[in-house]
């Protein structure tokens, strides 16, 4: 049952790696569907990444803190047709609890502030405001015939503790130091930037008010917010129809997309014929973000909402200019999630984003912005002369590596210097140390320099007294 993709993939393997054909191969060694692996070479990109995400974090005083990859269904439970809650990666353990493969962190942080949240009194036992950061593994059971990935790390960032709109500035700020840092400036990235609050104003006008239930109990304004995210991808009148199945009549649902192209927040708020603290809120997000020094990312656009049903406030998404990939980055404000998980007295303001390492690494990769990472070599190559020396170079290999040191033991003694030479050309190390047995006789080990020749072109060499090494 081989499709047109694997019998492709399989071809390209053997053109390219000259491997045995499959029939040989067992399927368990490809990782499984939309998982990725990643190699010593793809490991030190994505350990660069990290760093960026940990530094720009550190930067900007945000804790790291994390939790387990699996978490109980009952955290995503939500009536607004998310596209993430539909593809949780669930199933019925041994002991028949529904869990799940996280699909997002920001459930994750509500539980662990709640965690240390006293739900009768309100009172948090943490001190607030939080500015707390983590990179999990997030995961989505898509089918295979999307081709897409079921994993990606995600760098979330958020505060905890404020309800105004400095907690938004700080954030986005701490997003484009991000892309400064390495290397994507405003021409090539933007960050689109709207308010759900102002769009509730439009939609109260037609009869979606705030919090107002359908008869499953799910959310309108929510289901609403997620349907609008769709606009891009399936174009106004889908998003029309799939208005009216929730009782959004066509005249509203025009209304409603109207909205969604005001080219500023003061047309926007015409529109819906208010000045509202939700509008002064956006204005004063883009002074800030002016003063601060981003503000050339940002831009306003009264279409973006963003899929998640959890978001009360400011929403924005990070996008490439040139328009040919999925969204960077996403966040907003969502005041009403640890309230709708603790009960009435959790009202605890939040704002955060989450950053996917995937769709940056495709803007990175076309910009040419991925840094080349040789692996760095060790500072050593200890090679023993013959097998019975091979306790001594290992103990040589300790000391060296108590000052701190990076040091190669060679795994098998060789007699021919050649070998070793190989040896530590491969690792890429600076200096070889040879513990043979004349030198070793007079209590000295011969550390060659790999690096750097004398005027006659030779390496240079010392014998160095074996209790001068720690
Ligand atoms: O962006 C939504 C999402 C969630 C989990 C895993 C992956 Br890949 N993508």
């Amino acid at each position: 049952n081989w499709t047109e993709k694997k019998i492709e993939k399989e071809l390209d393997r053997l053109v390219e790696e000259g491997l045995e054909s499959t029939a040989v191969r067992p399927s368990y060694l490809d990782g499984p569907s939309g998982t990725r692996d990643f190699y010593p070479p793809e490991m030190r990109v994505q350990n660069w990444l990290f760093d960026n995400f940990r530094e720009t974090a550190k930067s900007f005083g945000f804790q790291e803190y994390d939790a387990p990859v699996l978490e109980n269904v009952e955290l995503y439970k939500r009536k607004a047709g998310e596209e993430i809650v539909d593809q949780m990666y669930a199933f019925t353990d041994k002991e028949g609890y529904h869990v799940t493969l996280r699909p997002e962190m920001t459930p994750t942080l509500a539980r662990l502030v709640l965690g240390k949240t006293n739900l009768q009194t309100g009172e948090v036992r943490l001190t607030l405001p939080l500015k707390w950061f983590s990179i999990p593994q997030c995961w989505r059971f898509e089918t295979t015939q999307r081709g897409r990935k079921r994993e990606h790390y995600q760098w979330n960032m958020d505060i905890v503790g404020v309800d105004h709109v400095h907690a938004e500035v700080e954030l986005l700020a701490a997003a484009c130091f991000f892309f400064q840092r390495i290397g994507i400036g405003p021409d090539v990235v933007g960050i689109k930037v709207n308010s759900r609050a102002v769009l509730e104003a439009v939609l109260a006008k037609h009869g979606i008010e705030k919090g107002k239930k359908d008869a499953d109990g799910g959310d309108i304004f929510e289901q609403v917010c997620v349907i609008i995210d769709k606009l891009d991808k399936i174009g106004g009148p889908a998003v029309t129809e799939l208005l009216g199945e929730i009782g959004v009549g066509s005249d509203s649902a025009a209304e409603i997309l109207k909205a969604l192209e005001a080219p500023s927040v003061e047309e926007l708020a015409n529109q819906v014929g208010t000045n509202s603290e939700a509008v002064n809120q956006v204005k004063r997000l883009f002074e800030l973000a002016e003063q601060y020094g981003f503000g050339d990312y940002l831009i306003f656009d009264a279409s973006v909402v963003r899929g998640l049903a959890y978001y009360t406030g400011v929403v924005w998404e990070a996008f490439d200019r040139r328009g040919e990939l999925r969204a960077i980055m996403g966040g907003g404000r969502y005041d009403r999630l640890l309230e709708k998980y603790g009960g009435e007295k959790c009202q605890i303001p939040c704002v955060g984003f989450g950053f996917g390492d995937c769709v940056i690494m495709e803007l990175l990769k076309e910009c040419g912005k991925i840094p080349d990472f040789a692996s760095a070599g060790p500072d050593y190559v200890v090679c023993a002369f013959s097998p019975d020396l091979y306790g001594t170079a290992a103990n040589i290999s300790w000391k060296l590596r108590q000052t701190g040191a990076t040091v190669d033991l060679m795994p098998t003694p060789k007699k021919k210097v050649a070998a070793s030479f190989k040896h530590a050309d491969q690792t890429g190390a600076r200096r070889m140390v040879f513990v043979a047995p004349d030198e070793i006789e007079k209590g000295v080990v011969r550390i060659k320099d790999l690096r750097t020749k004398d005027k006659n072109g030779e390496s240079i060499q010392v014998d160095c007294p074996l209790d001068a090494l720690d």
